[in-house]
């Protein structure tokens, strides 16, 4: 969808003028003939403005008394400013009063063009950057989240609700849609706003070690303990314990933190007192716990504890509506990191991204998108920057060259296992092969028939495995799926990782 940008002047003809010119950089435009007229339709329900280009001069409510009212409003789109010839006067006040920039009237295409573009841009590093310094301040707000779609506007609903209390909440959903997010939001909008938030993946902890790390503990505790720890429910002390993959929680550590929750208290390991904590607990799971219960791998007092206010982050695909601002807040964020100039999607490349049916998720789309700022090479991100997401939508397929057949089956050399030396090949040999695709993997066996999907994701795996040196986050990360799922699926596919 093209951005859209509001005119507001007083001159009809002058009007016409910029909404062509606007129309022509390929933004939509919405007119108005006075301040007041702006501000209704930056206050109507679905207009989405991003932009103003704002006369200063105007009867009755003119562009100063705009530029006030606009600091009111929940969405505070940029203005640029129009100033008459010489009123330099006049571009100051505007620009204190929080116009993004001013041009002089009449004003270049040029000029105009290059204005809209700095200003677009800054806009969406600012949202960027105030998102991420409040995530780490622990003072995200549900404001920070994209959630414009309804599925997500429940999610946003219970979570303002549980921000207002001290209820154990459980957040479940699929790998990769925000469970994590919408647990900092929640701790972000209590009274525990700026305390530590401490996040312990259940499912990465060695099982020898879940005690120790959970509760701490004293020096000499056990061999290798050579000094005092705390564990992560002191470090949380005040705050809040997110944990997530609860799921994944060995049945021997459920016992222990169902009772550190009861007794409000903790025994870090080889500890002669127990120690008082005083945590907000708020769990995640991607795995269906009542399952899990009845299969006798969760303790059912445990999931009746944690349950208590359950919150469904629904999947990515059920709320495609929010995909084009994800994908915009993404390249954003992306070019800013890669130093790029990124001034946004191609509206077929958005159309493209809000059919496909996202099984890893917002982060299998935020990886999409960080592909996409690398592989850009002009000033926006189109369909050929994501040609794994194009391959999957009717009408995008890419086509996969014909090539003579091999006369070995392609194949992954491997199975690479890491044993105790932890050794990993810095890469993995995938000898070319008949329809290979853009990474290397083989699409097709050696008959010419596609291959599994099972086959290719624990070729996928055994790539990534190589290329990242066995590093698990990264991986995990790279992969678009949780840690846990990670081991798990490598575990299946017969790759031993050394966990640490
Ligand atoms: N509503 C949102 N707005 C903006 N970014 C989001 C949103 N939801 C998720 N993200 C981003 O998507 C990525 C994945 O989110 P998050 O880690 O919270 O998911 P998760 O469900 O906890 O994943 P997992 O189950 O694998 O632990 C993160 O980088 C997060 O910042």
């Amino acid at each position: 969808m093209a951005k859209r940008v509001l005119v507001v002047d007083d001159d009809p003809a002058q009007r016409r003028i910029l909404e062509e010119t606007i129309k022509r950089f390929g933004y939509s435009v919405v007119s108005a003939e006075s301040g007041d007229q702006a501000l209704e339709i930056l206050q109507a329900e679905g207009q989405d403005i991003q932009l103003l280009l704002l006369d200063l001069v105007m009867p009755g409510t003119d562009g100063m008394a705009v530029l006030a009212a606009i600091k009111t409003l929940p969405k505070k789109p940029p203005a640029i400013v129009q100033t008459a010839h010489g009123s330099i006067d006049a571009a100051i006040s505007a620009m204190r009063a929080g116009a993004a920039d001013f041009v002089v009237k009449p004003v270049s295409p040029e000029r105009l063009e290059v204005s809209i573009k700095n200003a677009l841009r800054i806009e969406a590093l600012q949202g960027e950057l105030t998102r991420m310094k409040a995530s780490h301040g622990g003072e995200l707000s549900f404001d920070d989240l994209i959630a414009g779609s309804e599925t997500m506007a429940r999610v946003v609903e219970l979570g303002k609700r549980a921000a207002n209390s001290q209820i154990p909440v459980l957040i479940e959903g699929e790998s990769g849609v925000g469970k994590e997010l919408v647990a900092r939001a929640i701790q972000g909008e209590s009274d525990r706003a700026g305390k530590p938030f401490v996040t312990v993946n259940c499912g990465a902890i060695p099982e020898n070690l879940v005690e120790s790390i959970l509760f701490g503990h004293e020096k000499g505790a056990f061999t290798g303990a050579t000094e005092k720890r705390i564990g992560k429910f002191q470090e949380a002390d005040g705050g809040t314990l997110f944990l997530d993959e609860i799921g994944e929680l060995p049945l021997e550590a459920q016992v222990k933190l169902l009772r550190a929750l009861q007794e409000g208290e903790i025994d870090p390991v080889g500890g002669k007192q127990p120690v008082k904590v005083d945590i907000r607990l708020i769990s995640a799971t991607n795995q269906d716990l009542i399952k899990l219960v009845q299969e006798g791998r969760f303790r059912e007092d445990l999931y009746y504890r944690l349950n208590v206010f359950p919150i469904w982050v629904p999947p990515l695909r059920e709320r495609l509506e929010d995909v084009p601002e994800l994908a915009r807040h993404f390249a954003a964020r992306f070019a800013s990191e890669e130093s790029k100039q990124i001034d946004g999607l191609e509206p077929e490349a958005i159309s493209m991204l809000s059919r496909y049916s996202w099984p890893g998720n917002i982060r299998q789309l935020e990886n999409a998108m960080f592909r996409a700022v690398v592989l850009a090479d002009g000033d926006t991100v189109g369909v050929n920057e994501f040609p794994q997401i194009a391959a999957h939508v009717e009408g995008y397929s890419v086509t996969v060259p014909p090539a003579p057949a091999p006369k070995k089956p392609p194949q992954i050399e491997g199975p690479v296992v890491l044993g105790d030396s932890g050794r990993t090949p810095a890469t993995i040999h995938i000898p070319a092969g008949n329809g290979r695709d853009a990474v290397g993997i083989p699409a097709l066996s050696d008959s010419g028939d596609i291959r599994p999907l099972e086959a290719i994701e624990a070729d996928m795996i055994r790539l990534a495995f190589g290329r990242y040196r066995g590093r698990m986050t990264e991986i995990a990360k790279k992969l678009g799926i949780g840690r846990s799922t990670l081991y798990r699926k490598m575990r299946e596919i017969g790759l031993e990782a050394r966990i640490g």
